[in-house]
């Protein structure tokens, strides 16, 4: 006899008569429909390892206890892994990030930066022989590392880093040291309590000359007690709004020694005499910030997307408050509002996924024209990985806040899972380069090439501006023109302001300081017209049937005219748009959320995320949503009996008080 499976009416209403194929979404989004089944096949094989479930909700865990837990798990998720039916990249990527990884480490993977930057910075760091002595043990999980880099005193401030690492042509060796508490490393990953090796970012002294930061490897902590090596300091910085078990640490060093050969050298040497041999380009040391500014942009747009997905299955099972009178309460997200809330957010993750993709095509066709030294492409991947990053991590943590206030008071409970899911976007505005600091890198790209007339291919349309009619056109590709010119005003008013300061005798990094807001508005039009061009250009150039095209491309037109309605003024200012365009955009915005509220549900299912990845009673494929909030309620410890001891011990001699 087959067990009947339970499915919320509403939900099971939304989902007939689906007018696209949702498989075909969930290959267009996976890449491919072999990389769908290869996801499907390595879900099912972790997910289905009883060992890998929690006990107990980790929120009800000590700190300590979290940590070994999500290291218990991680370790096991790492032996499966040696035969997992998936390929090695796609299988980390899916582990270390937002997707299946998280459905087992809830609160962060303790061993997340040993793939997500130490590999990554032994490969693009270190010399064949290097990683050939490394690269290995690294793969086989022989050694452990992390990146260290930012210290208590400095993060975004490279150059102010203040540990250093002083060339002694006598032995050979580097000597490593924190000249000061504001030395000491703080915050890498890992660090904490369970990495034995780290690439640590150091001020480079040879011949009595500081060189600037580079990167070495040093070993942490003894290969077989785990102890640390003599004049390593190194623990665990605390709990934090987030990722609490990724165990950020700190670490010190007091005079410690390591031999020449631990510099990575493969952009700048000291040879054995002390002599300093400069890299081609000043910056690739910077190349693992890269790289994770890049993967970042994936990450959180899938965090994002398992926001909407809890969002948007709640709205629709929610029953509250009465649209016509005397009628049943009807589903929330019936109410125009709340498609306001939530259907932007979910044209997003499409419009930025795109863009992540475009993203990653340039970062491997720039690394891979940088191995034969050529160094062209490396400005526009670091302008266009900065403003990315920068964007798309703001506006999903603002998204992903959205959805939550969209679940109204359920969305504010822990196993609603949107906390974790916010702790860990809003983290992405910080890490890698803290978002304010970034959009001020993307606006010294655009101003150097509005003025040099030269730049990469992200910026040719400073340089070859649009001539013709400037009427305001609103199909999606009258609308790209529109952002166009909006970048564009935008960084001419932040070059006329640096003038307006010069002019008033400011020096340049005054006059710089003084401009920021304006420089600031820049790279963030910048960066929307990358994300708007790359979702009109790829559904343009992607084979879709006609009704999955149908959807997309109404979910692109929401998006794109969501921003221009969300600031306007830049508009009006740049783009010659008038009232009567403004207006229309906004009937046509507010006709596009009908069209696609119906849509809302099978949109979301299309992501293909299972339950244990959403994590969320709200948003469970099911839609029994009371009955998941009853259960998960049941598991407080303070529910595991009627009187709890604390009632004798404090309250009850307050009731007996007669105060
Ligand atoms: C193999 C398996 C893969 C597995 C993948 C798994 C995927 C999972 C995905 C996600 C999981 C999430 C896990 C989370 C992990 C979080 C880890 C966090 C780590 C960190 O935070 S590490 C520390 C990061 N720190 C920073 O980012 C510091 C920010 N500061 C800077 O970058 C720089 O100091 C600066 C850019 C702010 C300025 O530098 P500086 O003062 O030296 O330079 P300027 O004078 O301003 O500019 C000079 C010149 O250089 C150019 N420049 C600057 N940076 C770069 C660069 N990186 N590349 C190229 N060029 C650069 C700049 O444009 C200037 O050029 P011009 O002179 O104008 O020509
Ligand atoms: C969860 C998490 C994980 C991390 N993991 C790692 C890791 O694995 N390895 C590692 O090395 N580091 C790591 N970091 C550190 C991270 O990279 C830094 O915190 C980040 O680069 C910001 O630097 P900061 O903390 O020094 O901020 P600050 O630079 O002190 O920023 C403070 C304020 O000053 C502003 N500001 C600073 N400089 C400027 C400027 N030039 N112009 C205008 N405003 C400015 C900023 O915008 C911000 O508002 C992690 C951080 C977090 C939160």
């Amino acid at each position: 006899m087959t067990k009947e499976i339970y499915e919320n009416p509403d939900l099971k209403k939304e989902r007939q008569n689906c007018p696209f194929n949702k498989e075909e979404i969930t290959n267009f989004l996976d890449g491919g429909k072999e990389k769908t089944t290869e996801r499907r096949q390595l879900e099912t094989y972790i997910l289905s390892d009883e060992q890998l479930k929690d006990a107990v909700p980790m929120e009800y865990l000590s700190h300590a206890d979290k940590y070994a837990e999500e290291l218990r798990k991680s370790c096991l998720l790492m032996h499966k892994l040696a035969d997992s039916p998936a390929g090695q990249v796609q299988t980390l990527r899916a582990l270390m990030g937002a997707g299946l990884g998280s459905a087992i480490l809830k609160e962060g993977n303790p061993i997340a930066l040993h793939y997500v930057m130490f590999i990554p910075a032994l490969m693009g760091q270190g010399t064949v022989e290097q990683q050939a002595k490394w690269l290995e043990k690294a793969y086989n999980l022989n050694i452990i590392g992390t990146y260290a880099q930012t210290e208590l005193g400095h993060g975004t401030f490279l150059r102010g880093l203040e540990t250093k690492a002083t060339y002694d042509p006598v032995t050979k060796e580097f000597v490593l040291e924190s000249p000061s508490l504001t030395a000491y490393k703080w915050w890498p990953g890992s660090l904490g309590k369970t990495a034995n090796y780290a690439v640590v970012m150091a001020q480079l002294y040879t011949k009595g000359k500081c060189e600037g930061i580079h990167p070495f490897m040093v070993q942490l902590r003894d290969e077989e007690t785990h102890e640390p090596l003599p004049g390593i300091l190194v623990g665990e910085i605390g709990p934090k709004l987030g990722m609490n078990t990724n165990d950020n640490g700190y670490l010190g060093f007091d005079k410690v020694r390591i031999p020449r050969e631990q510099l990575l050298m493969k952009h700048s040497q000291v040879l054995e005499d002390g002599t300093y041999v400069k890299p081609t380009n000043s910056k690739l040391s910077y190349g693992t910030m890269v790289f994770v500014r890049v993967v970042v942009c994936q990450d959180v747009t899938v965090n994002l997307r398992k926001a909407v997905t809890i969002a948007t299955r709640y709205s629709c099972v929610r029953r509250q408050s009465e649209l016509k009178p005397g009628d049943r309460e009807p589903q929330v997200m019936d109410y125009q509002a709340q498609q306001h809330k939530l259907l932007p957010p979910l044209a997003a993750t499409f419009g930025f996924q795109l863009a992540a993709d475009h993203l990653w095509n340039l970062y491997n066709t720039a690394n891979n024209s940088m191995e034969q030294g050529d160094m062209e492409l490396l400005p526009d991947l670091h302008g266009l990985s900065c403003a990315l990053k920068a964007l798309c991590s703001s506006e999903a943590a603002n998204f992903v806040e959205t959805c939550r206030q969209s679940c109204g008071g359920h969305g504010y409970m822990s196993c609603s899972n949107f906390p974790r899911i916010y702790g860990q976007v809003t983290a992405a505005i910080t890490y890698e380069g803290e978002n304010t600091v970034l959009w001020l890198q993307v606006a010294r790209y655009l101003v150097k090439t509005r003025k040099e007339k030269s730049g990469g291919l992200s910026v040719k349309y400073l340089i070859d501006e649009e001539k013709g009619p400037r009427t305001v056109d609103t199909t999606p590709e009258g609308i790209v023109k529109l952002y166009r010119r909006v970048a564009v005003g935008l960084v001419d008013i932040a070059i006329a302001e640096l003038e307006n300061n010069s002019r008033k005798g400011y020096a340049p990094h005054d006059a710089w300081n003084h401009a920021a807001v304006h420089l600031i508005k820049a790279a963030q039009a910048h960066a929307r017209l990358f994300v708007v061009e790359s979702f009109v250009d790829s559904l343009k150039g992607s084979r879709l049937s006609a009704p999955v095209r149908a959807i997309l491309s109404q979910l692109c037109e929401l998006f794109i005219i969501y921003w221009i309605l969300d600031r306007s003024g830049d508009f009006f200012l740049c783009a010659n748009l008038k009232k009567e365009d403004l207006l229309q955009l906004n009937s046509k915005y507010v006709q596009l959320l009908a069209a696609i509220r119906p849509q809302a549900v099978n949109i979301v299912d299309s992501f293909d995320l299972r339950d244990e990845i959403l994590g969320s009673p709200l948003g469970c494929w099911d839609g029994n949503v009371y009955q998941r909030l009853f259960d998960e309620a049941a598991k407080s410890p303070l529910n595991q009996k009627n009187v709890h001891e604390s009632f004798h011990k404090y309250l009850k001699p307050l009731l007996k008080s007669n105060l």
